[in-house]
């Protein structure tokens, strides 16, 4: 079944998409919408041959989106490139993509459609053990992106930011300079004045430079972004997928976004599939300083980007409670020499 496709506009971004995929709009036997997410349009699309493929469309040009937003369908196509080429973790194939130089919005991204359902949707009729061993999986495959290193610098490989920096801690303030930036353009309140959160994290930051190889960072691995299908020995994870945010910089950055919902150093089948696979991770000093400070970060993104994508009443209510509240606490701690302060969304 073929849905009606929005309005002409994204119709015809979406058989343009197709056609530099190789496909034409005649040979489309069924397309639907595919729900999730919150930035690009995308779209499931199936031809008479059989083939499957995925397109994301990005905001319409002229549409509001954060600064490093512009040009992240090409981030996304360079980050399942690399680690297609680098490593055996799954991920989509790359079928065709567009992103302008400078990385404007209306760009689009066409890759192969994965098996598998978001690990979010079957996590909740899979038992404990079940759970255990996805963990484990996604740990090995964690570990495995990790060991791919950079040469040429730090930070989001997309031109809003580029080049890459020669360190990390300049790559990760610049980044939160940038969505402070945002915050002022699209007239969000923040927790505290944009100055002093920029001062407060500044004055944390030298245990960034203890990060000194780059390394490939997924950044949004929420349980929403794992495909997963169920096999006779238990759940399986097919793809990592949304791979929009993704930069060269700190795996302990990839711990926050791996464990929105819960405690990381608790996460033992997490910890023992990635240090089997040759990850090393310890959770010191220095290390609860970083995740905090990455954690800071993600809520600033989290909060700012829900008046671009005009997020309505309860998700601006979660968001609030969840996310704009405990930044606070955290940046208070931090301005009163406390330390970092450990944060997670429990469940339910
Ligand atoms: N390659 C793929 N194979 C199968 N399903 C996919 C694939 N890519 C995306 N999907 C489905 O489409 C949904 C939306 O995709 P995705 O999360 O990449 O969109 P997005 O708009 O970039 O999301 P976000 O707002 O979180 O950035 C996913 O939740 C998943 O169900």
């Amino acid at each position: 079944m073929i849905e009606p496709v929005g309005d002409e506009c994204l119709r015809a971004r979406l058989v343009a998409a197709l056609e530099d995929a190789g496909f034409g709009w005649e040979q489309v036997a069924g397309c639907r919408r595919l729900g999730g997410g919150t930035f690009s349009d995308v779209y499931g699309v199936r031809t008479a041959e059989g083939a499957r493929a995925v397109v994301k469309l990005a905001p319409a040009t002229g549409s509001p989106v954060l600064r490093y937003e512009r040009g992240i369908l090409g981030t996304e196509a360079w980050y399942l490139r690399t680690v297609r080429e680098r490593t055996s973790v799954p991920v989509p194939t790359v079928l065709a993509v567009s992103a302008g130089d400078e990385g404007g919005p209306g760009d689009h991204l066409v890759t192969s459609e994965c098996p598998g359902v978001p690990w979010e949707e079957m996590a909740r009729s899979v038992g404990a053990e079940a759970r255990a061993a996805l963990r484990e999986e996604l740990g090995g495959h964690m570990a495995r992106v990790h060991a791919v290193t950079g040469t040429e610098g730090f930070g989001y490989p997309a031109l809003p930011f580029g080049p890459l920096r020669s360190s990390w801690r300049e790559a990760f303030l610049e980044m939160v300079d940038s969505v402070l930036d945002d915050a002022g353009r699209f007239g969000v309140t923040l927790p505290r004045p944009a100055g002093e959160i920029r001062d407060v994290i500044a004055a944390e930051s030298s245990s960034l430079d203890e990060v000194t190889t780059p390394r490939l960072v997924h950044w949004d691995l929420w349980d929403g972004n794992i495909l997963a299908e169920r096999r006779p020995d238990g759940p399986r994870i097919t793809a990592l997928i949304d791979a929009e945010r993704a930069l060269w910089g700190d795996p302990v950055a990839e711990l926050v976004s791996l464990a929105l919902f819960h405690d990381i150093t608790r996460d033992e089948p997490f910890l023992r599939g990635y240090r089997a696979a040759g990850g090393s991770v310890s959770f010191d000093a220095s290390a609860r300083n970083r995740m905090a400070l990455y954690r800071a970060y993600l809520y600033l993104i989290m909060w700012v980007e829900a008046r671009p994508r005009r997020f309505g009443a309860a998700q601006l209510a979660w968001l609030e409670r969840d996310v704009f509240e405990p930044l606070g606490v955290m940046l208070d701690a931090w301005a009163r020499g406390e330390g970092p302060v450990a944060h997670w969304w429990p469940r339910g």
